[in-house]
């Protein structure tokens, strides 16, 4: 049996005008590692919210364990004692010391215990050394894993995380990555996460969930819903494709294809069909620039770092079509 099931959800929030989500079916394992993507107001929070607890479905029902999850309603404190959520606004006593915001947590039957357990927490998310700071000291990065720390000192199973990654810096966010894959792997947290960038949910998870308008578009393995995304909407939102139809260097007319832009291969002398270079524009690990092809504009990754200037022709190849559905 599934940790989670969900089996046709639907939680509206304004009769007759489509909002929340509807017809949610989604089954969670032990230990995976879910991201929940999709647009603002795509019903990514809400989501978690009915799996939480924090919510009661109108339709269909929630089931931890096999067991239909209590809604806010019908418990002291909302929210299932099995399962934390950390929120973007992280619930912190921003004038405590980080020891003391996490170690709040635990009652006070066995202090040694308390303060152990506490450190040990503090040390699983590398945040020892900044014990004796106040909250208020910390920057946005910190703070989270001090929210991440103050959740999982409980050992709960299933750890909820919205945007975790909004506030943080790249340096930061590879920190965070690595804590969320240690907090599955070691502690075998089932963590189910919202996010807007699509490169976190690619790299972290075992199963991608692309909501749109409340429903589940497409769900799988970050591998296959990159390389066959079937959808524009899901095709944009994991790695800025161009959707292109009715081009002469396009297998079939009539279809649209994603093509992401590191698959388009661009060559000063020869390939498929050339193009007028729009914009140039260094972006580290390679350029990003913008074609004009029969019209319509391009985006391209260019890791060779050809030497470009706005107006030139130049040739490209394509590796791949991906066909859409829509
Ligand atoms: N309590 C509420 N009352 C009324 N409408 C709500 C409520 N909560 C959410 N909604 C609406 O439901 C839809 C989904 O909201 P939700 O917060 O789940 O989206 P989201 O994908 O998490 O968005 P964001 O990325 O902007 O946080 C939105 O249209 C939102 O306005």
């Amino acid at each position: 049996m599934p940790l989670l099931q969900l089996n046709n959800v639907s939680r509206n929030f304004q009769e007759g005008i489509p909002s929340g989500v509807s017809g949610i079916n989604l089954n969670i394992e032990t230990g995976e590692i879910v991201t929940i993507i999709g647009e603002s107001g795509s019903g990514k929070t809400t989501l978690l919210k009915l799996i939480y607890g924090y919510l009661i479905p109108q339709k269909g029902e929630v089931l931890y364990n096999g067991i239909k999850i209590k809604g806010p309603t019908e418990k002291l404190i909302p929210g299932h004692d099995e399962m934390k959520m950390v929120t973007q606004e992280l619930t912190l006593n921003l004038y405590a010391k980080v020891f003391d915001n996490i170690a709040s947590q635990l009652s006070n039957t066995d202090l040694q215990a308390k303060s152990q357990l506490t450190l040990q927490t503090m040390e699983f998310l590398r945040i020892d050394h900044l014990a004796e700071k106040k909250i208020v000291e910390l920057s946005g990065g910190e703070q989270q894993r001090v929210a991440i720390a103050k959740a999982v000192i409980t050992e709960p199973k299933v750890l909820l995380l919205d945007e975790p990654f909004s506030q943080i810096d790249s340096v930061l966010k590879k920190q965070l990555r690595d804590d969320i894959e240690r907090l599955s792997k070691f502690l075998k947290i089932t963590i189910i996460m919202v996010s807007h960038d699509p490169t976190d949910g690619l790299a972290l998870s075992d199963q991608l969930l692309i909501v749109k308008d409340g429903k589940i578009l497409r769900q799988g393995k970050p591998q296959d819903l990159y390389f066959d995304p079937q959808f524009a909407y899901v095709a944009k939102i994991l790695g800025r494709a161009n959707l292109l139809k009715n081009l002469s260097f396009l297998p079939q007319q009539n279809i649209t294809y994603a093509v992401y832009p590191h698959q388009i291969k661009l060559n000063p002398y020869q390939g498929v069909a050339e193009g007028a270079v729009k914009s140039i524009h260094f972006s580290g690990a390679y350029q990003e620039v913008e074609l004009v092809i029969e019209s319509k504009v391009i985006l391209v990754h260019d890791h060779q770092f050809l030497n470009l200037r706005t107006g030139d022709i130049v040739y490209f190849d394509v590796d791949n079509f991906q066909e859409l559905a829509d």
